[in-house]
């Protein structure tokens, strides 16, 4: 069998026709949508997925603040910038680019963001909003996911889900979501301490692999026909891979590449979640 591809990068297009008419629209009722990145030290990823996220504001006509700090910032340095995209009323929505240098608090920083302004949705107050199953800005890995394995009809109703991960960004989040009644999967999560991640895996009908462990999820574990997300990025010898082996096609109904499939969506959820607090904006104002 080769499975289905879930292409993220045509999806993302898709989401980006929809989200250049929201921008139009709101323009013309005088409100600018603006978002703003802090991102702090070298590292050439981080770099490359802030410039990724300015690329696609030009994109779309949302206006691009960018904060790039040094390495050696302390914690009350990286406080004022947050404090100073809380306060400007030009910026809509912002991230701080995670992850941080090893000597700063992330948690710390991910709390002093306005959670008004939380466009990752992983401040506090917007994750246990999504807890206690309230509107809130929701993360935009976990929700690129749901919406690939929609925009593929992957059938979420009383589906067994197994999530390989349990970080705050992705792992977590995505088994609340899958949880609601609107999606009403049932969401095993797994992790380093899950004993038999092979039969964990090999009940599931749709598997989210995040672990970020390169290749660690094999054909040999997969339920034949079970749709297989692959969020995870790791550098091994080959330089970066995904955690999803490449036999796995043969044998699941439906993969998302990597690159290619869950990452692209990543930055357009960003992108939604800046747009819908510039749309909360309007219908505030009315
Ligand atoms: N504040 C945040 N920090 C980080 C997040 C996040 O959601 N919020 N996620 C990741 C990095 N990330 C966004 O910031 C991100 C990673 C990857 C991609 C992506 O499109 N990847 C491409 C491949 C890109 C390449 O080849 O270099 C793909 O999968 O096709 C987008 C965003 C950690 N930090």
């Amino acid at each position: 069998m080769s499975a289905i591809r879930l292409d993220g990068k045509t999806t993302r297009d898709e989401i980006f026709a929809d989200l250049s008419v929201r921008v139009e629209k709101l323009r013309a009722e005088g409100i600018v949508p603006g978002l703003g990145t802090i991102l702090v030290g070298d590292d050439p990823g981080s770099h490359s997925y802030v410039k990724g996220k300015h690329n696609d504001c030009a994109r779309i006509g949302v206006e691009s603040i960018r904060r790039d700090l040094p390495a050696d910032i302390t914690q009350d340095q990286l406080n004022a910038v947050i404090d100073e995209l809380n306060a400007d009323p030009a910026c809509t929505g912002y991230i701080v680019q995670l992850p941080l240098p090893k000597h700063l608090d992330e948690n710390a920083a991910l709390e002093r963001i306005d959670p008004d302004k939380d466009a990752d949705g992983l401040h506090p107050i917007n994750l246990g909003r999504l807890v206690l199953g309230k509107e809130s800005t929701l993360p935009c890995t976990p929700r690129g996911v749901i919406h690939l394995l929609r925009r593929y009809d992957i059938p979420l109703d009383g589906a067994r889900v197994t999530v390989v991960g349990r970080g705050v960004t992705i792992g977590r989040p995505i088994g609340l979501l899958l949880t609601r009644r609107s999606e009403n999967a049932t969401v095993t999560l797994c992790h380093t301490g899950t004993r038999d991640l092979a039969a964990e895996v090999s009940r599931a009908d749709i598997v989210v692999a995040a672990a970020g462990v390169g290749h660690l999820i094999t054909a040999d574990m997969i339920n034949p026909g079970a749709a297989v997300i692959d969020v995870g990025v790791s550098r091994n010898e080959q330089g970066l891979v995904g955690d999803v082996a490449p036999d796995v096609w043969d044998v699941a109904g439906a993969v998302s590449p990597n690159p290619g499939g869950v990452g692209p969506l990543t930055r357009a959820f960003l992108l939604v979640n800046v747009v819908e607090r510039a749309e909360a904006q309007l219908a505030a104002r009315r």
